[in-house]
């Protein structure tokens, strides 16, 4: 039996309980529950308007919740400098909202002060510089470096996003669908960059956000499925990754495929059913 208080861990990263949100006098999050420990790689599912970005707001150290408790890295939201705090989380974000010309270059040490645009009175040093550089090869923006945000395409932003997150060694990382805009080799490459963490950096927790089952990584530890702003499964991937579980969350009549490591999804037709 679960106990109503979470037993929190010391490999705890992220620690959701009974958590509710709610905006505009409707309840958008109903009750949700999620421990990721270190080392952990969480997808997070659903469909449209679920509340996935609600909930990796929390994680981001964004914005708290209505109801129960949200505890980042040990900390309790609520009680704890928000601002401090996301300099320990990597955050890829499809609505980052740079407006300055910022270099790739510059974009990844944004990463390390947890800042949209470069402080003012911050100064990287070397090995920071270097570090970032170093990132941005992982990335495959080696020829880019010096390009400014608003020259780039939104796949080589979405790289130098990635690129930044990482950019603060951080404990938590999270990707809110990490692949969008990519072709399909930028994709692949992305993935095998993420799939690569389980070994450069084997404590960082991730969650990653996505639509399309095609785009989890291999890494892909656990999933929580979401609909209508509450849990339908969570738990060990391959317990959680099934056609009936995800139809379920959909509403809609899935075939979910597993090969390879690789996940796939496609509606079962008409003339398949039974
Ligand atoms: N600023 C807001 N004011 C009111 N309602 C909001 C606001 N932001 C989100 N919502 C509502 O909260 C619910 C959850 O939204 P959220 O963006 O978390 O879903 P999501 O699962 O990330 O969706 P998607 O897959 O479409 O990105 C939706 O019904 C949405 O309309």
């Amino acid at each position: 039996m679960t106990s109503a208080v979470p037993d929190t861990k010391a490999d705890d990263v992220l620690v959701l309980s009974q958590v509710t949100f709610r905006r505009d006098g409707r309840e958008i999050l109903h009750g949700i529950d999620l421990t990721v420990r270190a080392g952990e790689h969480w997808a997070l599912l659903g469909p449209n308007g679920a509340g996935k970005t609600t909930i990796v707001g929390f994680c981001a150290a964004q914005t708290h919740p209505t109801t129960g408790t949200v505890d980042v890295l040990g900390k309790r939201l609520g009680r704890v400098d928000m601002q401090e705090l996301r300099r320990h989380i990597g955050h890829v974000n499809p609505r980052h909202s740079l407006r300055s010309p910022l270099s790739v270059v510059d974009v990844v040490l944004t990463g390390i002060t947890g800042t949209i645009d470069t402080p003012m009175r911050w100064t990287p040093t070397a090995e920071q510089i270097d570090h970032a550089h170093a990132l941005i090869d992982d990335v495959g923006l080696g020829d880019r470096r010096t390009s400014t945000w608003p020259t780039m395409s939104q796949g080589e932003r979405g790289r130098a996003l990635v690129a930044r997150a990482l950019a603060s060694d951080p404990e938590l990382l999270l990707l809110d669908e990490p692949t969008t805009g990519l072709d399909v080799a930028a994709r692949e490459q992305l993935l095998e960059t993420i799939d690569g963490l389980a070994v450069t950096a084997p404590n960082v927790a991730s969650i990653l956000v996505t639509h399309h089952l095609e785009e989890l990584p291999e890494s892909t530890s656990h999933a929580l499925v979401i609909a209508h702003g509450a849990q339908v499964a969570s738990g060990s991937v391959n317990d959680v990754v099934t056609s009936e579980i995800i139809s379920r969350a959909f509403e809609h009549p899935i075939t979910v495929g597993h090969d390879a490591g690789r996940w796939s999804a496609r509606a079962v037709r008409a003339r398949e059913a039974p």
